[in-house]
């Protein structure tokens, strides 16, 4: 049950300035184990800054930041990759110039070797409907068919934690929903999520829990049903074009 576990992830008073600029406020966040959470709000809330925070890229005004309850507040971000925390960020990072199945054999080799290696990438290219372009240079690929390389390329290490920063930016509806149904499958083998994400109807899809950040501060947190009802939320959307 939600709520009752020690949090896979937890930030407790967290505040980041930049200059003159509050663009993280006193935010109280868990993340349950086993979770698939996304977190939302208008440009400029503040949510990739707390993402950067969360992964270490950012250091904190005033806070902690806690992983399965130890502080990892100060640890770099290589500490906090080997604890079992992922990545996917918007820019996909994949290496274009090989093909798709040697970009997935990078990710994997720190793990794998042989045959158990060779599996893996089958399984792999297969998940995340990759198949027919294993051979294909990555540069290559459709926007979305990038998108899940990268998606590949950070589930390779079998993290615990999987952050996604707007994983469906740019993909077609029929991509978006696909990119849902791979999360999903991830979420029943375990991996708890964390997605910042603007397409609603996605969130719809995927979230257990929704928090929303307006100016640097958590504004409501709620299963999705709670956060569409909210005139306040609506209130804060009003004018930037979201459905
Ligand atoms: N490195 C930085 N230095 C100074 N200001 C920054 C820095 N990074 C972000 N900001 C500012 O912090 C605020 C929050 O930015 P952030 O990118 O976290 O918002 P966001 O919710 O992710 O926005 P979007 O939905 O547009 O991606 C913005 O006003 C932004 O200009």
């Amino acid at each position: 049950m939600l709520g009752l576990e020690t949090p896979i992830l937890e930030t407790q008073g967290l505040d980041k300035w930049f200059g003159g600029l509050h663009v993280t406020n006193q935010v109280n966040f868990r993340l349950d184990p086993g979770e698939i959470h996304c977190l939302i709000g208008p440009n400029g809330a503040g949510k990739s800054t707390l993402f950067k925070l969360m992964l270490g890229e950012h250091m904190p005004s005033a806070g902690r930041i806690m992983f399965e309850g130890e502080e990892i507040t100060a640890e770099p971000s290589f500490a906090r990759i080997r604890r079992g925390i992922s990545v996917k960020f918007q820019v996909p990072g994949i290496f274009k110039e090989l093909r798709v199945r040697h970009n997935l054999e990078i990710a994997l080799q720190k793990r794998l070797k042989g045959d158990e290696l060779d599996a893996e990438i089958e399984r792999l290219l297969e998940f995340l409907n990759l198949y027919e372009q294993a051979d294909k240079l990555a540069g290559a690929l459709s926007h979305g068919q990038k998108q899940w390389l990268e998606i590949g390329m950070a589930v390779s290490l079998r993290p615990k934690l999987l952050l996604l920063d707007e994983p469906t930016a740019g993909m077609t509806p029929d991509e978006t929903h696909a990119t849902g149904e791979m999360i999903q499958a991830l979420n029943a083998e375990g991996v708890s999520v964390l997605a910042v994400e603007h397409d609603m109807a996605f969130v719809r899809q995927i979230a257990q829990r929704v928090t929303v950040l307006h100016f640097g501060a958590v504004f409501a947190q709620g299963t999705i049903e709670e956060i569409v009802a909210d005139d306040r939320v609506a209130a804060i959307y009003l004018g930037q074009g979201y459905d």
